[in-house]
């Protein structure tokens, strides 16, 4: 996706980068251009060497004093060398740390819509690839753009003041390679457009590839023909390949334009000599330093030629960290009990997307347990969602102790919930540090307890390490009842009086079932519990039920009063019964047990 009118690149925006480790930077660009300057010291010394050389007699103590000027000019080179790169990358590696923790608060601070906007591929192409060319711009280009900016200019006014014919016939080529680039450039900014775009695909390509291995495995798919991924690749080489053709050529000319000024410099310089205008060593100088011009001003081009691209990727970032927050409400609301109340809630996941909540209005009395039932698709998650402000209402308001959840303080508001969903993510890191994420300052014996509470100390255990295994990706591997165990500890330990619980369908192991059961029986206890059910126990014991159908309520009440009224709660119960298993199919036909609703 190319840069919105709002986050079209500005200089600006690289200059404020700059100027986040500023007084670093400007140390390392003076420090280049002091070397840069350094480096042209070894060509003054030849062109005065050759008149003292050709001088009868030779004058050799010149020649010792010019080689010693030479020698401390590439000694003091080397050290500002180092001491530029050293600070360059100082700078540099400082302003990644500052950007890489802005924009992990951001992600963190930002609504969830924000990353329905953006694709995965997009934010990493943006988080990893766009960060890491702030750092080699930092660290390198501008640097080397100071210093081929300024080293060249003082050089041609040399150069002037020592000869101006001279110095004019070496840029007499610049104006062609100049053109020669122009060519080479024409449609550039387009192409790298393009480029950008294939690569944001490549890379939504790969993560879906990565994550989808499984079914891709299963269903005998081959990456050759994991259509979209493959696509974007070739279509990757394709454009590089047509990049090469229709600008390479002018790419090739300019470079070759470029290293030849000796061809105007020889003749030119040799005529002026032999008529006596010009002095050995002049024309010396000119030899071996006209064409240093023109290679100065080729890497000046490279140099600012990187900007577009590192400008387009900070705007990128910047606009980012210019996302607004999930606002969080200031003062000090509190609510006044632990109920719920959807009043005349309606929702939309995108602006211009379909309705999928209307008017939703009912209760979840505090110290209750309210389940969820309806068709698979009927709003149960979303609406859910909606209490911990994962999304936040299009109309109505969700309310918890009869505050409005958007006017409760963020802290206060999810201190005060517990959410145990289907899909367990646990981190990389200890069994301990997952569930301290709960809460950090959980003594050992809070830890144990939470754990026996949630029938989950026994294959705590038996693990290698016990607490202190390590699980996530490079991690140990729980089973799904384990997992689910493990997020009700969690909860058991965060111990908030509300519960927001997205049941799991039933686990094929009956014995997993039932611990799990158990588990949540204890975490329920107590609590004001909002469950979106699948299971049949929880269905008919739960104090209220509310029936959700194609995002409306189409009924509530208990157990026993649905079954004798609601036509649907009834189809509901009878596919269930059948099956042995809440799943929601909104048909008379038999189910497919283990199918989540
Ligand atoms: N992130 C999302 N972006 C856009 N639409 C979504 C998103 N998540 C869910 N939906 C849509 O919202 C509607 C309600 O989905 P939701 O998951 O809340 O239903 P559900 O009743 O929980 O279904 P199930 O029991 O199958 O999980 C569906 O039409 C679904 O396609």
């Amino acid at each position: 996706m190319g840069p919105s009118e709002s986050e079209r690149p500005t200089l600006k925006g690289l200059t404020r980068l700059l100027a986040m480790e500023g007084r670093l930077v400007t140390a390392a660009a003076l420090s280049a251009t002091a070397a840069a300057a350094l480096a042209l010291v070894p060509f003054f010394v030849v062109a005065r060497m050759a008149t003292a050389i050709y001088a009868t007699p030779p004058d050799l103590g010149t020649v010792r004093s010019l080689a010693l000027v030479a020698a401390v000019a590439l000694a003091l080179r080397y050290v500002l060398v180092a001491g530029a790169n050293v600070l360059a990358h100082v700078a540099a590696f400082r302003t990644l740390h500052a950007l890489r923790l802005a924009l992990a608060k951001k992600l963190g601070a930002v609504p969830l819509s924000f990353f329905g906007r953006r694709s995965a591929g997009e934010l990493r192409k943006t988080l990893m690839d766009d960060v890491s060319q702030i750092e080699v711009f930092v660290a390198h280009h501008f640097p080397d753009a100071v210093a081929a900016s300024v080293v060249p200019i003082a050089t041609a006014i040399a150069l002037l003041w020592i000869d101006w014919r001279m110095a004019l016939a070496s840029i007499a080529m610049a104006p062609l390679a100049v053109g020669a680039m122009a060519v080479a450039m024409r449609g550039a900014g387009a192409a790298h457009e393009q480029w950008n775009e294939i690569q944001s695909r490549t890379n939504r390509s790969l993560l879906e590839y990565l994550r989808g291995i499984q079914v891709i495995k299963t269903f005998g798919l081959s990456a050759q023909r994991f259509g979209e991924l493959s696509r974007s690749i070739e279509e990757g080489l394709a454009w590089m390949e047509g990049f090469m053709r229709t600008n390479g050529r002018g790419y090739g000319a300019f470079g070759a334009l470029i290293g030849s000024s000796l061809v105007v410099l020889v003749p030119l310089g040799g005529a002026l000599y032999a008529g006596g205008t010009l002095s050995l060593d002049s024309f010396v100088l000119f030899l071996v330093l006209g064409p240093q011009l023109l290679m100065s001003l080729m890497r000046l081009m490279f140099a600012w030629g990187n900007v577009e691209r590192i400008e387009a990727g900070n705007a990128r970032i910047q606009a980012i960290l210019a996302a607004p927050d999930l606002e969080n409400a200031p003062g000090t609301a509190r609510p006044a009990h632990d109920g719920i109340a959807f009043r005349g809630v309606g929702f939309r996941y995108d602006d211009d997307g379909p309705e999928v909540l209307h008017d939703v209005s009912f209760e979840v009395p505090a110290g209750k347990v309210t389940a969820l039932v309806g068709p698979s698709g009927a709003g149960k998650t979303t609406l859910v969602r909606l209490v911990p402000r994962l999304w936040d209402t299009t109309s109505g308001a969700v309310e918890l102790g009869g505050v409005d959840v958007r006017a409760l303080p963020l802290d206060a508001l999810l201190s005060r919930v517990s959410m145990v969903f289907q899909d367990v993510f646990l981190f990389h890191g200890t069994v301990r540090d997952n569930l301290r994420l709960a809460r950090p300052d959980a003594t050992d014996a809070e830890i144990d307890a939470a754990c026996r509470a949630a029938r989950a100390y026994d294959f705590i255990q038996a693990l290698p390490q016990r607490y202190d295994t390590l699980l996530g990706e490079r991690g140990a591997r729980l089973s799904g009842g384990e997992k689910q165990r493990l997020s009700i500890a969690r909860a058991l330990l965060k111990d908030a009086p509300v519960l927001l619980l997205d049941e799991a369908t039933a686990f094929a192991d009956p014995e997993n079932e039932a611990r799990i059961q158990e588990a949540l029986s204890e975490l329920c206890a107590g609590r004001t519990v909002l469950v979106v059910a699948h299971r049949l126990s929880t269905v008919a014991t739960a104090d209220h039920i509310v029936v959700l159908d194609d995002g409306r309520v189409s009924d509530r009440g208990t157990h026993e009063e649905l079954l004798a009224r609601c036509a649907l709660y009834q189809r509901l119960w009878k596919s269930h019964t059948d099956a042995l298993d809440w799943s929601l199919g909104d048909t008379d036909e038999p189910p497919v047990a283990q199918e989540v609703a």
